[in-house]
């Protein structure tokens, strides 16, 4: 898999920046129109001004300049108007292209990202790249391309007409900016790390709340009085407690910081008047200096929420830049691997981030065999599977498929080699025949009705309302744990794949459904190399080869009759399965006389 190192720690800027290739032009567009917008904004006060000074100077010909600055006012108000729409429109488009953009590369990286690569992703994490991440920066370009570069630029022009007007008096009115800053600032240490542990606290909280709603039904039949999660419980109070906190610390300075902005007059009605004495500005000046100064930062407050942004939009960034850094692996020559197959692992080693699991595995499954993995609880037996499915890749040592490896095989030709089927099934909305003919959309109805019928699925699917043209969300939690199991069973079959992987897929089934299916399964597709891991043996003792795994080491492996003198766990395993078999057909019988 080629996943840039750097991703580890991308340039978030950088990554924005090529994610918005193609619609630059447009930004810049809105850009240059909330400018122009931002301009005409100005024309009243520029109207004011002069007002002013007829006003003082000249009031007789105040009513004469009315109308000419009546239509001024209106080309203003429709200039603004227009370009503000116009400089929305384009920042709405060039964002949601973006975004459109950004998604169908997310998804077209994931579609081709290595199935290893895949397993280790939480589809939490992923949905948060693909949805959220991607939604919020649709968001922030759409709006604040305008808002935050209005905000910015309204008190500059503002800030260039006062110095038009009077140099001394646009500095007493544009002083007070400096000392709300630093006034804010005064308050600004640790909030970095108070950003940080509040992210950290919100995480915290919204996993404790989805593992909360998950397991409410567990929660209703133990502890109906709700006092069983004291995880949600703490957490809560961890946040609730760190809010506090941040609000105390910072609601001084921010509230320094507004009142700061507002108190313009502090200095500039001192400074005016002392001009005006002194005869050096006029009346209009001042009375203007006022005025336009009571208005000059408020855009600014805005432009803290940009701000704010930010860090949550770049923390997005640096999470999709590993999706996107995906490339393709090169492109092998394909058909290397041609049925029959035979699978072999060689010392395969396997450590999970917790511990080691395999310790030096060694398997042959010869083409066409039957072979089934047995050993206690985590031994390791579905980690052997996932190797072989070409899922995880050993850290040590080698999974193969006629020599070669499968970590080397193309995503589309292990695909086409290989089929897994697990305990936890996934069926997709779509009707039940798309959904077993996912690998396959064009198998004939034969193909699927044996695929079915080894699967002992063929009644259960002929029983659906519409048979295997059943919509799956119109089933709804209709199909038990064990028809999903079959379901999904007969799509690994019809993969037609030369390798089958069955990790635990009939664990749902009762012991005579699961002798049934593999008799089938030998009798229908006797070409296939199965690996079926297993924990009770019920038709599974005529296999062509048994391997016990204990402890991540395979301690006996052959037919039934070698593993009964040779394994000490296959010996016991067998005995309590035969013991219950018999009590099982004692208690039927006994049922039956009485
Ligand atoms: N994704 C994972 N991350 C960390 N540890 C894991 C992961 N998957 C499995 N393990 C651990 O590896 C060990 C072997 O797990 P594995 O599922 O392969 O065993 P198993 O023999 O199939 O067990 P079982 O019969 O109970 O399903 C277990 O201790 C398990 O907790």
């Amino acid at each position: 898999m080629n996943v840039n190192v750097e991703a580890d720690r991308p340039d978030a800027r950088c990554l924005l920046f090529a994610l918005t290739k193609g619609r630059r032009a447009m930004l810049a567009g809105a850009l240059a129109l909330t400018a122009l917008a931002v301009l005409a904004e100005l024309v009243p006060f520029v109207l004011l001004y002069r007002a002013l000074e007829r006003l003082i100077e000249a009031p007789q010909t105040l009513a004469a300049a009315l109308p000419g600055w009546a239509a001024w006012l209106g080309g203003a108000l429709l200039l603004k108007y227009l370009a503000y729409g116009l400089a929305y429109l384009l920042s709405h488009h060039a964002a949601y292209a973006i975004q459109a953009g950004t998604r169908r590369q997310l998804v077209s990286r994931l579609a081709r990202a290595p199935l290893p690569w895949l397993h280790g992703q939480g589809s939490g994490a992923l949905k948060q790249s693909v949805v959220q991440d991607v939604e919020r920066l649709e968001a922030f370009l759409a709006h604040h391309t305008v808002e935050a570069s209005a905000a910015v630029l309204a008190p500059l022009c503002a800030a260039a007409l006062l110095f038009w007007v009077d140099a001394r008096l646009a500095l007493a009115v544009l002083a007070v900016g400096p000392l709300a800053l630093l006034g804010a600032l005064a308050f600004l240490p640790g909030s970095r790390r108070d950003h940080d542990l509040f992210n950290r606290a919100t995480a915290a909280l919204n996993n404790a709340t989805v593992e909360f709603l998950r397991n409410m039904p567990v929660m209703k039949v133990f502890c109906p009085a709700g006092t069983g999660f004291p995880l949600l419980r703490g957490r809560l109070h961890d946040y609730y407690r760190l809010a506090g906190r941040i609000t105390r610390r910072t609601v001084p300075g921010w509230a320094l910081f507004t009142s700061l902005l507002g108190a313009h007059l502090l200095l500039v009605l001192p400074v005016g008047a002392w001009l005006h004495v002194r005869g050096e500005v006029g009346a209009a000046q001042v009375a203007f200096a006022v005025l336009l100064g009571a208005g000059v930062f408020r855009p600014l407050l805005k432009v803290s929420r940009f701000f704010m942004d930010v860090p949550e939009i770049f923390a997005g960034l640096r999470r999709m830049a590993p999706i996107l850094a995906i490339s393709p692996p090169p492109r092998l020559p394909a058909g290397r691997v041609a049925a029959p197959v035979e699978v072999r692992l060689a010392e395969v080693r396997f450590t999970y981030p917790s511990r080691p699991v395999l310790r030096g595995v060694s398997l042959c499954l010869p083409p066409g065999s039957f072979n089934v993995l047995l050993g206690p609880s985590g031994a390791g037996k579905s980690t052997v599977a996932r190797l072989v499915a070409g899922v995880l890749v050993p850290q040590a040592g080698e999974v193969s498929l006629n020599g070669e490896p499968v970590a080397a095989l193309d995503e589309g030709e292990r695909a086409g080699l290989i089929a897994l089927a697990t305990q936890e099934v996934f069926l997709f909305s779509g009707s039940i025949r798309d959904n077993l003919c996912l690998a396959r959309p064009d198998a004939s109805a034969g193909a699927l009705r044996r695929a079915l019928r080894v699967a002992q699925a063929e009644a259960l699917v002929e029983g659906l309302p519409r048979g295997w043209d059943t919509p799956v969300r119109e089933l709804g939690t209709r199909l038990s744990g064990g028809e999903r199991q079959r379901i999904a069973v007969a799509r690994a079959l019809l993969a037609g794949t030369p390798v089958l992987v069955l990790d635990e897929a009939t664990a749902f089934a009762d012991s005579l459904t699961q002798r049934a299916f593999f008799r089938a399964l030998r009798a229908e597709y006797p070409e296939r190399t199965v690996l079926a891991v297993a924990h009770r043996l019920h038709g599974l003792e005529r296999a062509d080869r048994i391997f016990v795994l204990e402890q991540g080491v395979v301690t006996a492996s052959g037919d039934h009759a070698r593993l009964m003198r040779e394994s000490a766990y296959y010996r016991s395993m067998w005995r309590l399965e035969a013991l219950n078999e018999q009590w099982a057909l004692a208690s039927g019988g006994e049922a039956a006389h009485g």
